[in-house]
């Protein structure tokens, strides 16, 4: 039985006649192949890296699993569709809190037509991509069972200036988010899913450290999905922090070339979340012996 995902908070959405994700009860995340190429992109992309042995085992995890394409009755009620089936990133989260980071001061591609150049261009100028290097493309933060999520709409998230960005990140750890940008956040959790050698800071660090050296492929428009849950902190248990990457439907031959796009972007995120860590009461980036928690060069030390 598919249905409309609960915790999507970005992209193309499934509603009555529009074309959008589904998801089943398997913890499976059907996305429709769009009909130009990016739905053959996408999907030659999966199939290429599935089977891409130069891809380390530890940065694999940062990637859905991809189980191929499927012929199903697309949400739009057109008809049977080949859709992408993915791994469900939230399938095994009771109420995630999630944000949709798109990487890159910018998210067009060198061959692609003047058309989507200027469309993308101008986006990426009134957004934060261009002065960040990326921009939050949507986002829900659970509450509590009374409040319930904190979930700003497409075009509230897409107004956000750089100030607004750096207070989301910190709303996105905090126990008091759930209203709009009234209350100073509290940052309660940051520690939790933020820091540690497994929290969100630790992850970025891995990928970043992949990306100072691979050169197989450049990744436009394509985004990190944080992920978390609340309520396990609460009980003293680990908030299963995860770092994900989404939407492969521009990614480019590296042609022995750094992704200096993706890298830069991915080095300003992960300069505004140490920056959280470090105004807690205890400078979160270090660990006990006042090492950094996580260091580049040395990826596999966390
Ligand atoms: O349709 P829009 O204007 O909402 O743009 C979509 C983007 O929404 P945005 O406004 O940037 O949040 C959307 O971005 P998100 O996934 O929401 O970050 C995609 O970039 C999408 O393009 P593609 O399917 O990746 O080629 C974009 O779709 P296309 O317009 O390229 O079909
Ligand atoms: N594998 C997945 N599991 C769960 N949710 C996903 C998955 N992939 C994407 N999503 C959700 O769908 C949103 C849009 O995905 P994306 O691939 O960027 O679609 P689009 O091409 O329409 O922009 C993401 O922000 C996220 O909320």
């Amino acid at each position: 039985m598919f249905k409309v995902p609960d915790h999507q908070v970005a992209g193309h959405r499934a509603s009555q006649g529009v074309l959008g994700p589904l998801i089943d009860d398997s913890g499976r995340f059907y996305k429709p192949l769009q009909s130009d190429e990016r739905g053959s992109n996408e999907v030659v992309f999966y199939t290429q890296f599935s089977s891409n042995k130069e891809i380390p085992n530890h940065i694999r995890k940062f990637f859905s699993v991809y189980y191929d394409t499927q012929l199903i009755e697309a949400s739009d009620g057109s008809g049977l569709l080949p859709h992408l089936v993915l791994e469900d990133i939230t399938s095994t989260r009771t109420n995630p809190s999630i944000m949709d980071v798109k990487i890159g001061s910018r998210t067009w591609y060198p061959q692609a037509s003047e058309d989507y150049i200027t469309k993308c261009l101008m986006k990426d100028r009134q957004t934060t991509s261009l002065p960040l290097g990326f921009r939050i493309s949507g986002l829900q933060i659970y509450g509590s069972e009374q409040s319930g999520y904190w979930k700003p709409d497409k075009k509230r998230v897409l107004g956000f200036t750089a100030e607004d960005v750096r207070v989301v990140l910190r709303k996105f750890v905090s126990s008091n988010s759930s209203d709009d940008f009234g209350t100073e956040p509290d940052c309660a959790f940051a520690a939790a899913v933020y820091g540690g050698s497994t929290g969100i800071l630790a992850q970025l660090l891995k990928l970043k450290a992949w990306f100072e050296d691979q050169t197989i492929y450049h990744f436009y428009s394509c985004s990190v999905l944080m992920v978390y849950e609340k309520e396990p902190i609460l009980n003293g248990k680990s908030p299963s922090a995860a770092v994900k990457l989404v939407d492969f439907a521009h990614v480019l031959d590296g042609q022995g070339v750094i992704d200096h796009n993706f890298l830069g972007g991915l080095c300003s995120l992960i300069k505004f979340i140490s920056e959280i860590l470090k105004d807690q009461p205890h400078d979160l980036t270090k660990d006990n012996s006042g090492s950094e928690i996580a260091c580049a060069n040395d990826c596999n030390k966390i």
